[in-house]
């Protein structure tokens, strides 16, 4: 088992532009979000998963003209009460009507909220299918995938698109529905009524859109400032807060204040513009309604005076006149919504369609016992294809069961990666590594990262008590295997400091627990792990000296009887490696013992004697 199972420090991301365009567009709250590419074929996926309730979704729809044939119907049936009991003062039956209009109310309400009930249900349903798919496929895509990705990136796919197709699910898309449905009805009731009355109400209908669209064009670009001021504040915070140390450490608390205020200003001001134009809208439909209105009353009024049409007609006019602007306000916002659901829909789809890590051959074997020997024969590799250099060329060595190989080299030089390789986080494009005569690239990958653990300068720690983060290294050690993995790792001593000892909560970001801790915790990890290959990346930060003969006391009981791989930053911790690969630009250019490459006198020598000097300093 893996006791660190960590891509993040195997990681060096290369600078993007566009991805950095698409981070900064997602910080602005996406208001620039790209619009779906393939939106047809992105909506008959979303289909796909939506038809897996086809039957609720009949109802939905049944419930859907159910209502809006009970909204039509309800001002009919008070036009029908006024002509044929108002205007003829004759009440018999009246009680029967109203009773029924009562009904219909009751059951128009009664069959929106149903319809809300089932098509969230449904909506929740679909989006936990597809959160869960998308969850579990980020799991299996292969670290290229995630080189390439900024992590703020897929946090947006996991949350922000997913929330947004679950939004428009919950709503808009029977919105839409419902609101097509009682326009088509409204009007064609209408003109069976008074086509005469029905054009002149629907001349209304351009103003309402060009006002609408008129108010709207300004205040989506308000909106969007707004959200991009937003946007640019929420990533000062975030970055001044992440970075308190740096911003205390340099005296730059009064700069930081000074740019917040500035964006602080901004969003003020944007925010005040934005809902200022926005709420002049209802205000707006609000005129054009009390205008309609009055048209209504004054040209059906004439027309019931020359005996054309009734009062009764005119009355479920008004009240139509009123219902259908509504869904005609709705189509609008609606469809916006729905296109942008649609582009966030697209985008984890996107994401669902990375293939994933390649799974294993066919006859891949199951490597159930290794003794840790370790081969490279001419190894190759370079991570992107078609840029000419290799980022290690052409490796050879041989580490024997128990033996310890260091890898020394410049930043940059390719250590990083022939650990890559030999977890298989990458595969080599030419030559073979061997692990005990076995060709890694015809096993099994999980049989193969089994025997593995790492213990990295950055130590990860999940959110979880200290047991849990330990237990992480073999999920069916008991309590007292953990405890003494911990011993071992000269990490008991202080876990029991702790008031709760291993119930000790640590948060996501390790907060309460040193960095020397921290490493003593990996390495108990790796201790329970009990494997046969290990892979450790020296520290670099300055840890203080007790802690620091802990943890080589605790490594050295780890390394103990395992093949160990050190990414070595401080020369006189390897001194007594077996092998100490030196390696320059992808090229391995030395190898041997501390003594035999101080003979050489070469690029190493030269290292140590460096490093000598600096301490003498
Ligand atoms: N995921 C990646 N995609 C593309 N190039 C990469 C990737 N990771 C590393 N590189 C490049 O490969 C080369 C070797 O990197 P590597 O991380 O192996 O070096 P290193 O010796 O471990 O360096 P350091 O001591 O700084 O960690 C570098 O030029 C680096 O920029």
């Amino acid at each position: 088992m893996i006791g660190q199972k960590l891509k993040e420090p195997f990681q060096h991301k290369k600078i993007d532009i566009n991805k950095i365009n698409e981070d900064q567009n997602e910080r602005n709250g996406g208001a620039n979000k790209p619009k779906a590419q393939n939106w047809w074929t992105t909506l008959k996926r979303v289909w796909g998963y939506l038809s897996q309730s086809k039957g609720r979704l009949s109802l939905v729809l049944l419930l859907v003209v159910m209502s809006s044939v009970l909204a039509l119907l309800g001002p009919f049936l008070v036009g029908v009460a006024i002509d044929n009991y108002v205007e003829s003062q004759i009440t018999d039956g009246l009680g029967y009507l109203l009773t029924v209009l009562v009904f219909v109310y009751l059951f128009h309400s009664m069959s929106v909220w149903l319809q809300n009930y089932w098509m969230i249900r449904i909506a929740q349903k679909t989006v936990f299918t597809l959160r869960t798919k998308l969850f579990n496929h980020l799991h299996k895509l292969p670290i290229p995938f995630f080189d390439k990705r900024q992590h703020g990136e897929l946090m947006s796919r996991m949350t922000n698109d997913i929330e947004n197709v679950s939004a428009t699910l919950n709503s808009s898309v029977i919105q839409i529905f419902a609101s097509l449905l009682t326009l088509v009805g409204t009007i064609s009731v209408m003109l069976w009524l008074s086509p005469l009355l029905t054009f002149i109400t629907l001349l209304i209908v351009p103003a309402m859109v060009f006002g609408m669209k008129w108010i709207t064009k300004r205040t989506s670009k308000l909106f969007k400032e707004q959200q991009r001021s937003l946007g640019e504040l929420n990533g000062h915070i975030q970055e001044t807060m992440s970075g308190q140390r740096i911003v205390k450490t340099f005296s730059q608390e009064e700069k930081v204040i000074r740019e917040f205020t500035v964006r602080n200003k901004q969003l003020k001001e944007t925010g005040f513009w934005a809902q200022t134009i926005s709420g002049f809208i209802p205000k707006l439909m609000n005129v054009l309604n009390n205008l309609s209105f009055a048209i209504i009353a004054g040209v059906g009024g004439i027309l019931a005076v020359n005996g054309i049409i009734t009062i009764g007609v005119i009355v479920i006019f008004a009240e139509y006149a009123r219902q259908f602007t509504r869904p005609l306000n709705d189509l609008a916002n609606q469809f916006n919504t729905l296109l942008s659901a649609i582009a966030g829909a697209e985008r984890v789809f996107n994401v669902l369609d990375e293939k994933e890590e390649r799974v294993d051959e066919g006859n891949a074997e199951e490597l159930i016992h290794v003794d840790g020997d370790v081969e490279f024969k001419g190894v190759t590799f370079s991570y992107e294809e078609d840029t000419g250099g290799d980022t290690v060329h052409d490796i050879n060595f041989h580490a024997y069961p128990g033996e310890t190989i260091a890898f020394v080299g410049p930043t940059g030089a390719g250590k990083t990666t022939l650990i890559n390789l030999i977890s298989r986080f990458y595969d080599a494009d030419n030559g073979s590594i061997l692990v005990d005569g076995h060709e890694i690239k015809e096993v099994k990958r999980e049989s193969l990262r089994k025997h593995m653990a790492f213990v990295l300068q950055d130590s990860f720690l999940f959110h979880g008590s200290i047991r849990e983060n330990i237990r992480y290294g073999r999920l069916n050690a008991t309590d007292e295997e953990v405890e003494a993995a911990a011993k071992q790792a000269n990490a008991h001593s202080f876990i029991m400091k702790f008031p709760n000892g291993y119930e000790t909560m640590i948060d996501q970001d390790g907060g309460g627990i040193s960095q020397g801790q921290k490493q003593l915790l990996s390495i108990s990890r790796a201790i329970l792990a009990n494997p046969k290959i290990l892979i450790l990346d020296e520290a670099t930060s300055s840890i203080d000296t007790i802690t620091e003969i802990k943890i080589q006391e605790a490594l050295g009981r780890l390394m103990k009887g395992r093949t160990s791989f050190v990414i070595a930053h401080r020369l006189n911790t390897i001194q007594k490696a077996d092998q100490i690969l030196i390696l320059k630009e992808g090229q391995l250019i030395e190898s041997g013992t501390h003594e035999e490459l101080i003979k050489q006198n070469g690029f190493y020598a030269e290292l140590y004697l460096n490093q000598l000097k600096e301490k003498v300093i």
